[in-house]
């Protein structure tokens, strides 16, 4: 690609294998979850998620998505247990949305899309950063949460509220005291498989842990997400929305299942 990756026709996940070849690797994300053909381990342990409000730094406008950016300096907001050995720390998480409510989520569950998944993106510390860990084949975490059409969810709202900011590529703002544990559904019952990351550079590097039960977003919330710009500032304006990879190839992999 003469420039840099995306998700519009001349650059977007059709076009990532040209500079990453990658793309076409045998672990690659995300993937649709065929829940009838996941196994049962029972060797699989509850997930492990601790959050301290305090390590909350920032939202930024990265001109693909918005992430929340946490100060990952000491073990105080990690995740532990699940399929996972050693202590992740959370370093940031962010969403994938579709410009309608038929699509957005970069996995699927029996093909079916929802219209929003976030990530909650973990580094291993047997590594000494993220940067490290992220070309590990056990480098990452990845905690993706499913949102499907509902109520207003309160709690996602004050994510939300902070994107009139940020609304222009690059934009930044502080956004401390956020718990990312309100973002978790009631039940932490997942699917697990080995992945990549789902945008370039597509490293293989990634355990994804996809939680089963999803949270709520309303068709207003949604808008919201709707309302950023992949754009900066003083360029034409390109409204963020369908900024997800579509599921790929699962090349022979085992999906496990926490539960029955
Ligand atoms: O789950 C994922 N979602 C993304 O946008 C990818 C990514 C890439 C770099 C850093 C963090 C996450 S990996
Ligand atoms: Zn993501």
């Amino acid at each position: 690609m003469s420039h840099g990756w995306g998700y519009g026709p001349s650059n977007g996940p059709d076009k990532w294998a040209e500079s990453y070849p990658v793309a076409n690797g045998a672990r690659q994300s995300p993937i649709n979850v065929v829940p009838k053909e996941a196994q049962f381990d029972s060797s699989l342990k509850a997930l492990k998620l601790r959050y301290d409000p305090a390590n909350s730094r920032g939202i930024l406008n990265n001109g693909h998505s918005f992430q929340v950016d946490f100060v990952d300096d000491t073990d105080s907001s990690t995740l532990t247990g699940g399929p996972i050995t050693g202590t992740y720390r959370l370093k940031q998480f962010h969403f994938h949305w579709g410009a309608s409510d038929d699509r957005g989520s970069e996995h699927t569950v029996n093909g079916i899309n929802f219209p929003c998944e976030l990530h909650l993106v973990h580094w291993n510390t047997k590594y000494p950063s993220f940067g490290d860990a992220a070309d590990k084949p056990d480098g990452l975490a990845v905690v993706g949460v499913f949102l499907k059409i509902g109520a207003a969810n309160p709690r996602l709202q004050k994510v939300l509220d902070a994107l009139e900011a940020i609304k222009t590529k690059g934009k930044q703002t502080t956004f401390g005291n956020f718990d990312a544990k309100t973002l978790l559904p009631g039940s932490l019952d997942y699917w697990t498989y080995d992945g990549s990351l789902t945008t370039p550079p597509l490293l293989e590097s990634v355990t994804w842990i996809v939680l089963k039960e999803p949270i709520s977003v309303s068709p207003a919330q949604m808008a919201m997400f709707r309302s950023l710009l992949f754009t900066g500032e003083g360029e034409a304006a390109c409204c963020m929305a369908d900024n997800y990879r579509p599921p790929q190839p699962l090349k022979g992999r085992r999906v496990r299942a926490s539960f029955k």
